[in-house]
């Protein structure tokens, strides 16, 4: 593919489509009319970068643009969904204004479908329309792989007050303000009830939320969720999910056998096709930009980097573990063993850290807190305050001297290293 300059025309309701690889740059400037990405107007005469990216620009009443850059593939594509989308937001519209009149809860929107069916597009789509009409709608992914709000391995939800940014997208530093992520791993089939307990802990999360904000109250909620939803084995947690968050409707992609099921169990149901710009990607495709998400967390913008040698003494790390610590024999007689059960086990500081991402953990340590009392845990006590916390942030175990007992930390930002549990998760990242 030519790198020099490419000019392209839209026609009224046209998308330019493009693919670059997460080690390129593609260079796109909006050069005449009007056009936005995934309803994010973009400004004139701006060279906006992308790298490791699919995407289409939409135009309502056509306009011109100008590439510049390797691409994978740019196409003007004519079959789009985006007046379906613009319908779903106004019907949205019409049940805010309700909600604001009754002082009531604002819409809460679920989007299922199998992995790349523009889930993640319509969410972002629904909440940037929102935005632009003046709305705080919060934005809640239950998806532990897809890292769109937070790092991958956590489900999470934030309060959007503007529309996402179309090169940074959901990065928080831009945002200036947290989400509130929980830790989970990557496959929700591997601990159900555990994932269960953090949708749960979500939904409180945004519950408080919605009691101090009348605003934020009427507005919604959408929710991204997992592809994995529509497999057979998925079905009963998208039921419970959808109990768990109070969701008022499911639109669902593409998928009448799910539309039917979630039908028949009496749920609001709303049927959408897939998108003809929708672009699969393979996992080496996913791993590359988990990679950069993460390089993203630790070095992007407005952030300063900052690396610090602790002793093997100065973090306690935990990891999640399925399953009764003892065996059934160690039990005292009649007690049964949960192969469920999820505990935070102790990991011994060493190597095994080694290009970790450790999660930080709101939990403090045993010891002395600040008014002098003496706090210590059981280990049963330590799960469950692990289980309840939220994310603080991640660190990066980029160097271990298992000689000197000492390893290199990497934070996004300059400071101690909190005096609280860290999780080691599933995370590993060669930072180069
Ligand atoms: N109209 C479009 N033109 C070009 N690319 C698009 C368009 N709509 C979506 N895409 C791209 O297609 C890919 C898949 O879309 P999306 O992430 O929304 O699917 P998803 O159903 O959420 O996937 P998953 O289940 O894997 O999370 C993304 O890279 C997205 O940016």
């Amino acid at each position: 593919m030519s790198v020099k300059k490419r000019e392209w025309t839209l026609k009224p309701n046209e998308e330019f489509r493009f693919e670059v690889e997460p080690k390129q740059t593609l260079t796109v400037k909006l050069t005449e009319g009007k056009a936005e990405l995934f309803g994010t107007e973009l400004a004139v005469d701006y060279e906006y970068q992308f790298q490791g990216k699919k995407l289409g620009i939409f135009t309502w009443h056509g306009c011109k643009l100008e590439t510049s850059g390797p691409a994978i593939s740019e196409y003007i594509g004519s079959e789009t969904m985006m007046n379906e989308h613009l319908n779903m937001h106004f019907a949205l519209e019409n049940l805010r204004i309700q909600a604001k009149k009754e002082n009531r809860n604002g819409p809460r929107v679920m989007i299922v479908g199998s992995s790349d069916t523009g889930k993640t597009t319509l969410a972002k789509t629904l909440i940037n329309y929102g935005t632009r009409h003046q709305r705080t709608p919060i934005l809640c992914d239950i998806d532990p792989k897809s890292g769109l709000i937070s790092l991958p391995g956590t489900i999470s939800c934030m309060v959007i007050t503007r529309p996402i940014d179309v090169e940074e997208e959901l990065n928080a530093n831009i945002y200036k303000t947290s989400p509130i992520a929980y830790y989970y791993g990557s496959n929700i089939f591997d601990k159900q009830e555990f994932y269960l307990l953090l949708v749960n802990n979500i939904k409180d999360s945004i519950e408080k939320k919605l009691d101090n904000d009348d605003k934020i109250r009427s507005d919604g909620i959408i929710v991204d969720t997992p592809c994995e939803f529509v497999e057979q084995q998925g079905i009963e947690i998208l039921k419970e999910a959808i109990e768990l968050l109070k969701i008022d409707c499911v639109i669902v992609i593409g998928n009448e056998r799910i539309s039917s099921i979630l039908t028949q169990a009496g749920k609001s149901v709303i049927k959408l096709q897939k998108s003809g710009g929708i672009a699969s990607r393979d996992k080496i495709w996913h791993r590359q930009i988990q990679a950069k998400r993460i390089k993203e967390y630790f070095y992007g913008k407005d952030l300063t980097p900052f690396s610090q040698t602790v002793s093997f003494n100065d973090i306690i790390v935990r990891q999640i573990k399925k399953g009764m610590l003892a065996p059934s024999s160690a039990l005292p007689i009649g007690m049964e063993t949960n192969p469920n059960s999820i505990n935070f086990v102790k990991i011994e500081t060493s190597e095994i850290l080694l290009h970790s991402i450790l999660v930080v953990s709101f939990v403090p340590l045993p010891g002395t807190d600040d008014e002098g009392n003496i706090k210590l845990y059981t280990p049963e006590e330590e799960t469950e305050l692990l289980k309840k916390s939220n994310v603080c942030g991640f660190v990066y175990i980029s160097e271990v001297d298992e000689v000197k007992r000492k390893m290199t930390v990497l934070g996004p930002n300059p400071g101690r290293l909190p005096k609280t549990f860290f999780v080691m998760g599933e995370l590993k990242w060669l930072d180069s």
